[in-house]
């Protein structure tokens, strides 16, 4: 294909920038310990500094694939498909979700939702960032908010962040990995005294599994 009808595809969706996709067990929030097919989307502009995929961010580095492709490959493996980033909500996830469910698989994201919302999901996980707050879609449909602790100040944000999410979503703190002797504790006693909230663990690092 021509560059501009690679540009073009990408842009409607049709083709998008994969990073890597690998089955593995889905190692945080809600669906935690439940085998999935994870799709990582290449291109975020979010920046978080303490991001643990710091190598998605650019897009250019990852090749522009089919999503055919990607949906021929995620049928293979399992019922679930996490598709995660990067950013997923940069592009136009309608036409990698519709094709996805036509295959009868359950479709969940990772999302920061700093983007306007995209595609049909049958789970929807938002972890807000302060650099980029949610669209309002995002707060109305996410199943599952899960705030990263970084600091104790993360404790507010995540008050915050909960008063504007949908009332029926299941709420997570989960430690920033670097922090997380330091912040675990905090999270464990902030969990007993509120326990609205409950604990996210990135359990896949403890597993040594993708
Ligand atoms: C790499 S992000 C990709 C999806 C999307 N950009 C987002 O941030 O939700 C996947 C998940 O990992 C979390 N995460 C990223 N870096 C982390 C870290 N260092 N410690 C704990 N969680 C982290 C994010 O908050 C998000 O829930
Ligand atoms: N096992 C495993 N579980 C995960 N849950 C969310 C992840 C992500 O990077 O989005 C992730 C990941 O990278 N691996
Ligand atoms: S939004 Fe997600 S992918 Fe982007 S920098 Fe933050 S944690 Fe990393
Ligand atoms: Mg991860």
């Amino acid at each position: 294909m021509l560059q501009k009808e690679v540009q073009l595809a990408v842009e409607k969706g049709e083709m998008l920038p994969l990073m890597e996709e690998f089955y593995t067990i889905q190692g945080e929030g809600y669906h935690t310990g439940t085998a999935a097919y994870f799709i990582r989307i290449g291109g975020c502009d979010v920046g978080c500094h303490w991001c643990d995929v710091k190598e998605s961010w650019n897009a250019e580095l990852h090749p522009p694939t089919n999503t055919d492709v990607i949906v021929a490959n995620a049928k293979k493996y399992a019922d679930t498909v996490v598709v995660t980033g990067g950013e997923p909500l940069t592009w136009d996830m309608t036409l990698l979700t519709s094709k996805l469910k036509s295959q009868n698989l359950k479709v969940h994201i990772e999302t920061s939702g700093a983007y306007e919302v995209s595609g049909t999901w049958d789970w929807f996980c938002l972890s807000p960032k302060k650099n980029k707050l949610p669209v309002q879609s995002a707060y109305d449909i996410a199943n599952e908010l899960k705030v990263i602790i970084y600091n104790k100040h993360d404790f507010i944000f995540a008050e915050e962040q909960a008063a504007k999410v949908n009332p029926k979503a299941i709420l997570f703190l989960q430690p920033e990995w670097s922090k997380k002797e330091e912040m675990t504790p905090l999270i464990v006693d902030y969990v007993m005294n509120n326990p609205k909230w409950r604990v996210s663990l990135q359990t896949h690092k403890y597993l040594n599994i993708p």
